[in-house]
């Protein structure tokens, strides 16, 4: 059975150095997501599609990754209690991983700018919640600030490196079962974190010759929240794609290397073209994801029909969390529901097939 990440790419993780002897990894079995092939949208593109479905991970995102690193090490050097900033995976996945290690975990969440199935996750798994009124740079800075002053707190947040170790095992599983780095890679981008820890992973197996090559990175922001696009950061952010409503990126450096060194680039998908997006992956592939992971489609989308993206390229488009996560979007745009009596032609006519 598959161990978890910290087990299955232990070789390549900077585990245990300075961790208390007996350490164990604090794992739900995260990873070992599906890449899935796209076939409505490679017929659409021209492209060899794949999807990787980061909501199968345990907590419903791809935070799962990097929080196992970060928890492991907070248990392992004797921490009480851990922190984080977050606009809701982090803190869901922060709060589940604390609850298995035992220890303490608080989230501080921009006041009433949070998914509803994240706020009952963090909920459910224990987690001490902080509404901080302002958005997710503030409670960032204030994470900051709390986890300098009290050092028995870890911060969690993906400005602890150990989350980009534990997100870069990402890339490994794509090259790994496409047994190729793809021509493109593309993403959503909001702190950063995951295009920096993508672009570590497959410059990992490129170094070691595991793959033959890297991908052009193309890291997609929500237009009203595109401080990497427009090269400067965004005082107020706006998006219906909360989990991406960042406007100071904490890894702006190492997501504007990642871009530079692969030749790749930033784009931003309004708000509009999110929702068309992430409407077409539900309806045409089958796979629920919340808005902010279909910025990854709506740049495969724009980048294919302006050829930026050439047809037969093999692109792998992160969807970085579960639609469960959002309810209240996937249901802002309710359809007109049938209502029939005990009546088999009603129902056949409601499908349009009678
Ligand atoms: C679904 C989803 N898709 C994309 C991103 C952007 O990844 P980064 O560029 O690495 O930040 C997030 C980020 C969420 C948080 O930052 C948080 O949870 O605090 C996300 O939840």
């Amino acid at each position: 059975p598959w161990p978890g990440l910290i087990e299955a790419y232990r070789h390549r993780l900077p585990v245990c150095d300075t961790w208390e002897p007996g350490w164990a990894p604090v794992t739900l079995r995260e990873g070992a997501t599906p890449l899935l092939p796209a076939r409505a949208l490679s017929e659409l593109t021209g492209c060899d599609v794949h999807l990787k479905v980061e909501g199968l991970n345990p907590t419903g995102s791809f935070k799962d990754r990097g929080m196992t690193m970060a928890v492991t090490e907070a248990k392992a050097t004797g921490k009480k209690g851990v922190l984080c900033a977050s606009t809701g995976n982090t803190s869901a996945s922060a709060a589940a991983y604390a609850a298995i290690a035992g220890i303490e975990c608080a989230v501080l969440v921009p006041a009433g700018k949070i998914a509803m199935g994240k706020l009952a996750q963090a909920v459910m798994y224990g987690a001490k919640i902080i509404e901080v009124d302002g958005n997710f740079d503030d409670c960032l800075e204030l994470a900051r600030k709390t986890t300098a002053t009290f050092d028995t707190i870890a911060l969690v947040n993906s400005v602890n490196p150990v989350r980009i170790e534990g997100q870069k095992t990402a890339a490994f599983e794509i090259v790994d079962a496409l047994g190729k780095a793809p021509d493109v890679h593309a993403l959503p981008v909001g702190n950063a974190g995951n295009i920096t820890a993508y672009w570590r992973g497959y410059s990992e197996y490129f170094a070691d010759g595991v793959a033959s090559s890297r991908p052009r990175m193309l890291g997609v922001q929500a237009a009203g929240a595109a401080p990497l696009v427009n090269g400067a950061p965004v005082k107020d952010p706006e998006t219906i794609a909360t989990a991406i409503r960042i406007g100071s990126p904490a890894s702006w450096n190492q997501a504007v290397a990642a871009k530079d060194e692969s030749n790749g680039e930033f784009r931003a998908a309004t708000d509009e073209k999110l929702l068309e997006a992430y409407r077409l992956i539900a309806k045409t592939e089958g796979v629920f994801v919340e808005p902010a992971s279909a910025a990854s489609v709506a740049g495969l989308l724009a980048a294919t029909a302006d050829g930026w993206i050439e047809k037969g390229s093999t692109v792998v488009c992160t969807v970085t969390g579960n639609g469960l996560k959002d309810p209240d979007t996937a249901l802002s745009s309710l359809p007109e529901i049938a209502r029939v009596g005990i009546d088999p032609v009603a129902v056949a006519s409601a499908m349009g097939l009678t």
